[in-house]
């Protein structure tokens, strides 16, 4: 029900407009709360090629179905060690964050991936493995990217084997 709200909702938008309208990168600073305030604000961002929006320290990603140039490694340098909302949000933020609190707090972190199938929950967890691995700086010299990349695929078989499709809704990525 609340996708089919989602696209009726989209369908009834005027994209033009949309697109001259202010947006917030963070939900929480919204100056009235509701689901009509959050979905403008998602759709405007997103027609402005933002695909990521924070609700505090939560990030929501809309799938933009094309590939968009910000997962270079000028996107990782310029995320690493920063402070989060400071700048636009991004997949790597939360990897830097949960990177450095790892190593701050020397305790693992978890980062919990939810989404329906086919939302991006795959390819947000390769960007985060990306972000994650160029920043311990092995992931090129080692191969660790390339490693782990790998056994994604083994691993969603074998869990997809044991929770019987039906309970695959999200994706977890320890540090
Ligand atoms: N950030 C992104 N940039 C560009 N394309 C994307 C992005 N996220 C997802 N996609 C596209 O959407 C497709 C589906 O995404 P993905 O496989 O990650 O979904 P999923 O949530 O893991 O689906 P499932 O639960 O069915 O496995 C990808 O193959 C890719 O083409």
């Amino acid at each position: 029900p609340f996708t089919s709200y989602v696209y009726n909702y989209f369908q009834s938008i005027n994209s033009t407009h949309l697109s001259c309208q202010d947006d917030f990168a963070d939900l929480c600073n919204l100056p009235v709360l509701s689901e009509d305030s959050i979905l403008n604000n998602l759709l405007t961002r997103f027609y402005k090629k933002k695909i990521y929006t924070y609700a505090g320290s939560i990030l929501i990603a809309i799938n933009p179905f094309k590939f968009l140039p910000i997962y270079n490694p000028k996107y990782v340098k310029m995320y690493e060690n920063h402070q989060l909302g400071k700048l636009e949000p991004h997949i790597f933020a939360i990897a830097d964050v949960a990177y450095y609190a790892m190593l701050r707090k020397r305790v693992n972190q978890c980062i919990v991936i939810s989404g329906e199938s086919g939302s991006g929950k795959t390819q947000s967890t390769n960007f985060l493995i990306h972000c994650l691995t160029a920043l311990s700086q092995k992931g090129y010299a080692s191969g660790v990217e390339r490693t782990i990349l790998g056994a994604g695929p083994v691993l969603e078989v074998g869990r997809t084997n044991v929770l019987q499709q039906k309970c695959k809704g999200g994706q977890s990525v320890g540090t």
